[in-house]
């Protein structure tokens, strides 16, 4: 039996500006760095109480996963668990959305379309010109990625199609020896959840995940997933999930 946590980095600030982010490496808010602590509480007290035992934890390449990987293994008394990164875990690229307000970009759009590009599993937003500032083509923490590899813009299908071959390839192995934390994003998050639960490219829409409320997914035997549930109160994720479908109006 292991147990796989995925955890969606706190508030950053552009969560409490409303702006879609994507890509954009934008810090973590206070209110981000007090919800990682809190996500670090609520794990320590599982591991506390003999349901999990963390050998390893992955986070993407965005400052935001990476601090509230720091700050919830801090608080869990185990800084010191090893680490990995990579960029398959980013967040979905938001193409030219990024940094735009997501409630103007309704009255703009119209709310249908931009719930559209939010949660439809096939329908990128708008891509971003490669020549674009807001473009990571110079940023070197992609250095070692082909620009050709770089989105410029991704629907949920892409981010299922980076992430699944990671699942494969370093986290299944990973899952076999113990419990594994992941912190990463909404929507890298989502699409994970899609493929570990079998959930279907039109039931996916529903799925909203809140910043900083460790899911824990329980496997048995040949990685089948026995049981799913957030940590904290129910009413409370349900609330805040509410909070997120929410976002651009509605
Ligand atoms: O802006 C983003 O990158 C994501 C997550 O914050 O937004 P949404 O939840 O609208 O997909």
């Amino acid at each position: 039996m292991s147990h796989l946590v995925l955890l969606r980095h706190g508030q950053s600030v552009w969560n409490a500006e409303n702006r879609f982010t994507g890509w954009t490496d934008v810090d973590l808010s206070p209110v981000g760095e007090d919800e990682a602590r809190q996500a670090g509480r609520l794990l320590r007290e599982e591991q506390e109480a003999g349901q999990l035992d963390l050998v390893g934890v992955h986070t993407s390449l965005l400052t935001r996963a990476v601090r509230t990987a720091t700050l919830a293994l801090e608080t869990m008394g185990r800084p010191w668990l090893p680490v990995r990164r990579s960029w398959r875990l980013n967040e979905r690229h938001y193409g030219d959305l990024q940094g735009r307000n997501k409630a103007e970009t309704a009255e703009r759009h119209g709310l249908e379309q931009v719930q559209r590009w939010r949660r439809s599993y096939d329908e990128p937003p708008p891509p971003l010109d490669p020549s674009d500032p807001r473009s990571g083509t110079q940023d070197p923490r992609y250095r070692g990625l082909p620009a050709s590899a770089l989105p410029r813009s991704e629907c949920l299908a892409d981010v299922v199609r980076r992430v699944v071959p990671w699942f494969e390839d370093c986290l299944a192995a990973d899952l076999a020896h113990g419990d594994v934390l992941v912190v990463a994003h909404g929507n890298s998050i989502r699409a994970l959840a899609k493929h570990l639960k079998g959930i279907s490219d039109e039931a996916i829409v529903d799925l909203e995940v809140p910043t900083g409320v460790p899911w824990v997914l329980r496997f048995g035997p040949d990685l089948t997933l026995e049981e799913d549930r957030f940590l904290g109160d129910p009413a409370t994720v349900a609330a805040l999930q509410e909070a997120v479908r929410r976002q651009a109006g509605g």
